[in-house]
């Protein structure tokens, strides 16, 4: 049978989680960019021995604390999530075990196989918001189909939500009728005359 991504997406409220990045150089760097770009007031803490200029940047303009050392098992402590980018592989497994031992989720970037989550592709649009993922087959598909869909979803498709939610909150009658009606009036929505599921 063929195979399929069985990867389950969430959406976290980082803005109200501690997050460690492990690294500070072009990986780290990637991988804070995406994050703040996305959620520009999650809460990170960058530990490295040295930072890229435009990662001490980044973090300024987010309010990310950098923290210039070697990594340390305590730095999990209170954490989250863990993200290791460094440059040195036998840390980032190091970081992983660490991780385990606390039931912290981690993402070893780059290295499916050190991950308990993969970092997708993103796609925001107001309230809208797409992740993408190949199932860590291929990330430049990800940025590919990210860029496709920056493309091609309407900028207006913001507007739509925010009316469908105030149409929402004027309706009136039992929870069944409030979706009876939500869905009428979005029926023309639908591509194709497909179940519902
Ligand atoms: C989507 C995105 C999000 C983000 O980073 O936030 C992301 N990678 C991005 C870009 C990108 N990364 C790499 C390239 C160079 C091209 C190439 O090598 O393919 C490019 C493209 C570019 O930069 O143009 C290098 C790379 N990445 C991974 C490997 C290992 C491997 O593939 O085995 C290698 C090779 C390392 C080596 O060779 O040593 C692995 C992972 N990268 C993932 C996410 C996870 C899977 C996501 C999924 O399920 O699709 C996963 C599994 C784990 C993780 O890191 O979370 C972001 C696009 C953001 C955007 O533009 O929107
Ligand atoms: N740069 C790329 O595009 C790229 C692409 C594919 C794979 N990789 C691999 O990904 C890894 C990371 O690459 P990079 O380009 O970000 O490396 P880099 O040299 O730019 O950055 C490494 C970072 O790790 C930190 N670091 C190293 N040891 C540390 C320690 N003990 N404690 C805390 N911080 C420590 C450094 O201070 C630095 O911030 C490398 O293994 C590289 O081979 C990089």
């Amino acid at each position: 049978m063929e195979e399929r991504n069985e990867l389950y997406p969430v959406f976290l409220k980082v803005n109200k989680l501690n997050i460690l990045v492990v690294g500070g150089g072009q990986v780290g760097h990637e991988k804070l960019h995406f994050l703040f770009k996305s959620s520009p007031n999650a809460k990170v803490e960058v530990v490295a021995k040295w930072f890229l200029p435009e990662t001490e940047e980044l973090a300024k303009k987010h309010g990310a604390k950098l923290t210039k050392g070697r990594y340390r098992r305590k730095y999990l402590k209170n954490r989250h999530f863990v993200i290791a980018a460094t440059n040195d592989a036998k840390l980032n497994k190091r970081v992983y075990k660490h991780a385990k031992k606390r039931y912290l989720l981690a993402n070893i970037a780059d290295t499916p196989e050190l991950c308990d989550f993969y970092m997708g592709g993103i796609v925001n649009k107001g309230h809208v918001k797409i992740a993408i993922s190949t199932n860590g087959k291929s990330p430049t598909a990800a940025k590919r189909l990210r860029q496709f869909f920056e493309e091609v979803i309407p900028e207006n498709v913001n507007q739509m939500v925010e009316n469908l939610n105030e149409y929402r909150s004027n309706i009136k009658g039992d929870f069944e009728a409030k979706v009876d009606q939500m869905n009428s009036i979005t029926e023309s929505l639908k591509v194709k005359n497909k179940s519902d599921d």
